[in-house]
């Protein structure tokens, strides 16, 4: 008699996978390498941005007191006394009338509190005339604006995207401390696979849901540890996932997962000892998607079938993996856009449907990508996005608002509020 299998719902059975997350030690990288890491501590300014008053425009640094009663009837003039670039630092103090030729990104000289821009000016030789009054301060971009010395800027967990790499590199971080990378295995299982060099021969196809894995995996910015494919065999898949269970943290495999008499992979956890914190989950496609635990490496028995395969990956491997770096957004991020198309059959499972989610002037719009079963693999390549429908007994019609995860973005969110 077979064991029956309890269906966990979508949310509990990732709460579970989560749970058991605990966070990988950390290293430190060149700032070169920095991009798709993620932060381990908080990036501090070292200093004041800017570091000191400077001219945000090409013109004159002046005295706004000596603007006063400029116009165009009467207009005032200024001598100029020095000329700076971005770089220098005038050595002269502005007098009465006075001006510095200054550029953008020069430190204010002494004495000078505004700054004329240069098409504000008519120039004579070494001196101009302005024909309006500046405030103090009038066009001058002040020391500390953008960050003041001390303040954390990017908190630890934060993915480090190419604008946290342009705030490291403003601080002086030539090294990061960022999490250690999880140490990802992938093995695909299957009699039926041959590599994608190789030619079809009759009830065999190739192993399209191996480097879809790597793929998924190398888009978050982890490698992976290809340990091949490996026949429907108990005992060679054994010997395969206990040797990489003590190497990695991470242990993904695809198929074998279900209740068929060739499925071994329920039978090499239970020979590991392996804490299966589900096997069975709500949904559609990756019902049958399975989770381990053992010695502080997570088992993800993702499905053979590639759709469900795909889900399975974004749904649970996607944050673990995540959260093993303390990245603090893990899940993927979610939009609202209206139906294309009729799901008019309620279906007891959540679904999470492979769609194009495109948006228009009028709003996002979302429709399934193709032929929507957990076996397809054409849905995977066409669509960005998921459909989340929920379980329930209503279909959902054309015109509805449903929920939608969008797929591939290098920033995920902190939690889901999902129907
Ligand atoms: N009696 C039942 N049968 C099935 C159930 C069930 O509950 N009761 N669940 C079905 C569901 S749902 C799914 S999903 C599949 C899951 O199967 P497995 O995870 O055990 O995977 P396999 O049996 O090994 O393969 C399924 C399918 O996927 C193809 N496959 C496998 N590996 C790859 C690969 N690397 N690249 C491309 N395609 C692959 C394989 O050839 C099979 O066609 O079980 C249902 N059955
Ligand atoms: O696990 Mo199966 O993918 O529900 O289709
Ligand atoms: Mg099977």
């Amino acid at each position: 008699m077979l064991e029956k299998r309890r269906p966990l719902p979508v949310k509990e059975a990732i709460e579970r996978v989560m749970k058991r997350v605990t966070h990988l030690s950390n290293e430190t990288v060149p700032l070169e390498e920095a991009y798709g890491r993620i932060l381990a501590e908080p990036i501090r300014a070292s200093h004041h941005v800017p570091p000191f008053d400077r001219s945000p425009y090409d013109g004159f640094a002046v005295r706004s007191s000596d603007t006063k009663g400029a116009s165009g009837e009467s207009r005032l003039s200024f001598r100029v006394i020095d000329h700076i670039g971005a770089g220098a630092v005038s050595e002269h103090t502005v007098g009465e009338r006075e001006a510095v030729r200054i550029m953008t990104g020069a430190p204010m000289p002494e004495g000078a509190d505004a700054v004329v821009m240069l098409e504000q000016t008519v120039i004579n030789k070494n001196t101009f005339t302005i024909r309006k009054p500046f405030e103090p301060l009038e066009n001058v971009s002040l020391k500390g604006e953008d960050a003041k010395e001390g303040e954390i800027i990017v908190e630890a967990g934060t993915f480090i995207h190419p604008g946290v790499v342009a705030v490291l590199a403003t601080f002086g971080y030539a090294n990061v401390t960022v999490a250690k990378k999880p140490v990802v295995g992938l093995l695909a299982t299957g009699t039926e696979l041959v590599d994608v060099s190789e030619p079809l021969e009759p009830g065999k196809i190739r192993n399209s849901n191996g480097p879809m894995i790597a793929a998924q995996l190398a888009r978050m910015g982890i490698d992976c540890r290809l340990l091949g494919s490996l026949p429907d065999d108990e005992d060679a898949c054994f010997e395969l996932v206990k040797k990489a269970v003590e190497e990695c943290d991470a242990v993904i495999t695809t198929g074998g997962v279900s209740v068929g008499d060739f499925d071994f992979l329920p039978a090499v956890y239970a020979r590991l000892g392996a804490d299966v914190l589900f096997n069975k989950v709500q949904m559609r496609p990756g019902s049958v998607t399975t989770v381990a635990h053992v010695n502080e490496t997570f088992l993800f028995g993702l499905s053979g079938n590639p759709s469900a395969c795909f889900v399975g990956f974004e749904l649970f491997a996607r944050p673990a993996l995540l959260a093993l770096m303390g990245n603090d957004k893990p899940y993927l991020p979610y939009e609202k856009a209206i139906l294309d198309a009729d799901f008019t059959k309620p279906n007891p499972f959540n679904r999470f449907i492979r769609a194009v989610y495109t948006s228009t002037r009028s709003g996002a719009r979302i429709r399934p990508a193709g032929f929507n079963k957990s076996n397809s693999v054409t849905s995977i390549a066409r669509g960005n996005a998921f459909i989340v429908l929920p379980g329930g007994t209503r279909g959902f019609q054309k015109g509805d608002e449903v929920d939608v995860l969008i797929i591939g973005s290098e920033e995920g969110v902190s939690s889901w509020e999902l129907n």
